[in-house]
């Protein structure tokens, strides 16, 4: 078992080596923005790359702002079961529709579950602080967790996304995976559960600062809210009207422009800042997996669930391992490295529910 201070220290590494190597604001996106994902502008049926979608000095464009969430479910287009959506779900069948060709990969694996927040257990609402998940999903993740280890990553703070799911048997891993805690009550007996690693920790109070200067910053724009989610800040925009998005942008990119330590990315109607350090939930997961002792096995079976664009660093990371499978909860066609799709939070609680069925059969039989 790998003593997770070296790998604490091996980030610590990472971020010196970031630090060095830190680049100008100008090319401050990469690590997201070459990922080259297709969106849908709302006037086009036609993928668009973020790469279109960004002006030539790398900027955000309202383009890449308007196509990082899809609009609300009254609009048909998310329900319509159109042709390139059907060819869409070809290549990324339900997980629910596989449920037994998943679970005939786990025969004799430990079968370890990543789950995202936002939009993956609660359902995607204007309001940051009223995203709570339903009842029965959060007795669905706690039974999953009795059987699975079980890990809550997401881009909130840990303490936020803790008080949402209010589960002290998971592992967390906040700040987009920037903040990673093991559970305060021990349930499975295989690997390290006092995991602690913050590999951005000497970024905090560069956060705290860079927080209360944008707080200041978008004062004026009616709906805009930044989120303080510790190791990485959050501007929302889904309440902000379409007029103001590029005035938005403008105010972020100018304080950003004074710490070329920091970088932006995008979630849906929200523009991520965070560390440049070499560290995301893909990470998250292998730091994850190593302190429950899986680090090279092959007897394990990770799956992830999220909805996000920051998620993708995690579907990468299994695909890469060929190892368990990434399950990508969206309505509407997107490009993306998970095998599986759900469509929305139901579904993913349906899966939970079948997981747990599934092992309890297992159990019965033995
Ligand atoms: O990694 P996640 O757990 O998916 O967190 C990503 C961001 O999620 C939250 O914002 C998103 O959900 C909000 C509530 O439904 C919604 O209002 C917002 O438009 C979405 O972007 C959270 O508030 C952010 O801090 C997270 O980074």
């Amino acid at each position: 078992m790998t003593n997770p201070n070296a790998l604490i220290s091996d980030a610590q590494s990472a971020i010196a080596m970031a630090i060095t190597t830190a680049v100008n604001t100008s090319s401050i996106f990469p690590s997201t923005y070459n990922i080259n994902i297709p969106l849908f502008s709302r006037n086009s049926k036609f993928p668009m790359s973020i790469e279109n979608a960004k002006n030539s000095n790398g900027w955000v464009t309202v383009d890449a702002m308007r196509a990082s969430s899809p609009t609300r479910s009254s609009s048909s287009s998310e329900d319509e079961d159109t042709d390139e959506k059907k060819a869409w779900i070809g290549k990324h069948p339900s997980a629910l529709g596989e449920f037994e060709e998943i679970m005939s990969a786990a025969k004799m694996k430990q079968v370890v579950i990543f789950l995202d927040y936002d939009g993956t257990l609660s359902p995607i609402v204007e309001n940051p602080d009223q995203a709570y998940m339903a009842p029965e999903m959060r007795e669905a993740v706690k039974n999953v967790a009795k059987y699975f280890p079980t890990a809550i990553v997401s881009g909130r703070c840990r303490a936020k996304v803790y008080n949402f799911v209010r589960l002290s048997e998971l592992y967390y891993a906040g700040s987009h995976g920037m903040d990673i805690k093991g559970p305060s009550s021990r349930k499975h007996k295989k690997g390290n559960q006092n995991v602690l690693c913050q590999p951005a920790k000497e970024f905090l109070p560069m956060m705290t600062e860079v927080n209360e200067i944008l707080q200041e910053k978008i004062k004026g724009i009616t709906g805009a809210n930044v989120e303080n989610n510790k190791f990485c800040l959050s501007v929302h925009y889904r309440c902000v009207e379409e007029e103001s998005w590029s005035d938005l942008a403008d105010r972020v990119k100018s304080v950003l422009k004074d710490y070329p330590k920091l970088r932006l990315s995008q979630g849906r109607k929200v523009l991520e800042i965070r560390p440049t350090i070499k560290w995301d939930k893909g990470k998250a997961i292998e730091f994850l997996l190593e302190s429950l002792g899986y680090a090279n096995s092959k007897d394990v079976l990770p799956i992830y669930i999220g909805d996000d664009r920051t998620d993708e660093d995690a579907f990468r990371v299994l695909r890469n391992r060929g190892q368990g499978f990434g399950i990508l909860v969206s309505k509407i066609p997107k490009a993306t490295d998970a095998i599986y799709s759900l469509q929305k939070p139901l579904e993913v609680m349906y899966f939970l529910q079948r997981l747990v069925t599934w092992k309890r059969s297992i159990l019965r039989s033995h």
